[in-house]
């Protein structure tokens, strides 16, 4: 199978448990909850997405012809910059990564010593072998994926009481606050809320913060 893919770089994780640690992003094009034209944002199932997905203009992004050419691909991006003193660390994203990522590229990376992370809407499956999942729930879109090592939860949303999630099956929930013309007031609100609700912790994008990708 093919793989499309947006870009791939390397940077440091900017949110949840693993911010601060370097890893190469590989970001699939594409996504169920949007089209990502901005025209059809306000009548898609997600409205408030940061991120351009479209296409395969980005930098190291393409289409990949197989595992093992985006798996090199991959590395290489890993190598260029942090060497071979520690395993490369991979975060699949998009888009929706879980649209792409399969059994032939979760083997391909392990195969090269990689760790693999997802960042995904929790919709799709997520295939065995992945080293760290993180799932970031959507109002208004079936959640199926409902154990995993960290609950990212985008905050505001309306209709959505974040201590509906605390029985579900993660290590981590944090409350990220809600990026857009309301930034300051959500982050204000999500502060108040873990400081009554401490089984949540605040995620901020601290790559927004620094200009970083
Ligand atoms: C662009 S998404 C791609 C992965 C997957 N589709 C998902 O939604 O989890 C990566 C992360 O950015 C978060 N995110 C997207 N738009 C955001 C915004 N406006 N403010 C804060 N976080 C946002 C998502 O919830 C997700 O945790
Ligand atoms: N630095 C950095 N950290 C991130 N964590 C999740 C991201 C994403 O878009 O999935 C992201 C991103 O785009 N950049
Ligand atoms: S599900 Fe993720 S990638 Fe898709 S539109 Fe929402 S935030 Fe963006
Ligand atoms: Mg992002």
């Amino acid at each position: 199978m093919s793989y499309f893919v947006k870009e791939i770089f390397y940077t440091l994780q900017g949110e949840g448990a693993q911010a601060g640690r370097p890893a190469v992003f590989c970001r699939f094009s594409g996504c169920n909850l949007w089209s990502g034209r901005e025209v059809d944002r306000s009548a898609a199932l997600c409205r408030f997405c940061d991120t351009d997905f479209r296409g395969t203009d980005g930098e190291g992004g393409g289409r990949y012809p197989d595992a093992e050419a985006l798996a090199d691909r991959i590395r290489a991006t890993w190598l260029q910059r942090a060497g071979t003193a520690v395993a490369p660390y991979v975060v699949c994203t998009g888009g929706e990564p879980l649209l792409q990522l399969d059994a032939a590229l979760i083997a391909a990376l392990l195969a090269r010593g990689c760790e693999v992370a997802v960042e995904t809407n929790g919709t799709c499956e997520v295939p065995p072998g992945i080293d760290w999942v993180c799932v970031s729930p959507k109002a208004g879109a079936k959640l199926v994926v409902t154990s995993g090592d960290e609950l990212k939860l985008i905050y505001p949303q309306p209709g959505v009481d974040p201590d509906a999630f605390l029985s579900l099956d993660f290590r981590h929930f944090f409350l990220q606050p809600m990026d857009g013309p309301d930034l300051a007031a959500n982050s204000a609100r999500a502060v108040d809320f873990c400081k009554g609700h401490p089984q949540w912790r605040l995620s901020l994008q601290f790559h927004k913060l620094l200009g970083i990708p």
